[in-house]
């Protein structure tokens, strides 16, 4: 029985190409990651690891296999229950950390609540989150009034919202300078601790050595 709060079994996932034979990115790849664990997918670029982490966190379906959410399969859900589950259930930081432009730091981070109408409710704690990530005095901010790495810790604090079980992350360091991406890595590290299961994409290879376990992708 699959009890990780994720774990991945024999996914491949192909891509069809125009006037050619599909493309076969990953083969029958498997890993879990365990709450309170970080596992790193490393790789050369092109290798397949954004694709592993958008079928992580139910983007896309693979070609074949299956992706569990503690335990329950995500091939025998809707397209909607995946939705739904995602959005309370796994945080999903994608690359750049990409916010939107013209909302402040706070609206950024209130934006998973706006679909129940809890942005209120969720107001204390999206300060409370950003307080802790270090940008709670950037509250009124717009994204290209932050740096790099404090949009990536607002992206951050989007992702954590719900306080997810599990957070998907690709290549959160890529862009910033080595002590802005020390400090991203001091607190995904810090978050696998508090129990959450982490699972992110890295060439960095600091950010490599702090993960628990690593898929490298050929
Ligand atoms: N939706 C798609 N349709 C067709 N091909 C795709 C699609 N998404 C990705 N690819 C191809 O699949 C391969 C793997 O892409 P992916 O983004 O998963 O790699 P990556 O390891 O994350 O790369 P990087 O380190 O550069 O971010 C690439 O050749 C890419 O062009």
């Amino acid at each position: 029985m699959i009890t990780a709060p994720l774990s991945l079994r024999d996914v491949t996932i192909r891509y069809p190409r125009e006037g050619q034979d599909d493309l076969t990115i990953i083969e029958n790849l498997s890993f879990d990651v365990d709450a309170g664990r970080m596992h790193c997918l490393a790789g050369r670029s092109g290798s397949g690891k954004t694709s592993i982490l958008k079928a992580t966190a139910g983007l896309v379906r693979p070609t074949s296999g299956s992706v569990f959410w503690s335990g329950s399969d995500l091939a025998t859900q809707s397209d909607d229950a995946v939705t739904k589950f995602r959005r309370r259930h796994v945080g999903y930081l994608d690359q750049g950390g990409v916010l939107i432009s013209g909302l402040t730091t706070l609206e950024n981070v209130l934006l998973p609540a706006v679909p129940d109408r809890e942005t209120r409710a969720l107001g204390r704690k999206a300060r409370d989150l950003l307080n802790r990530l270090g940008v709670g005095e950037r509250l009124r901010s717009k994204p290209e009034q932050l740096s790099g790495g404090e949009r990536q810790r607002v992206a951050l604090a989007r992702a954590l919202l719900f306080d997810p079980g599990v957070l998907v992350v690709d290549e959160p360091t890529a862009s910033l300078d080595r002590r802005s991406a020390d400090g991203v890595i001091a607190l995904l590290r810090s978050i696998a601790d508090a129990g959450t299961a982490v699972i992110v994409s890295a060439h960095d290879q600091n950010l490599i050595d702090a993960a628990d376990t690593r898929t490298v992708m050929a």
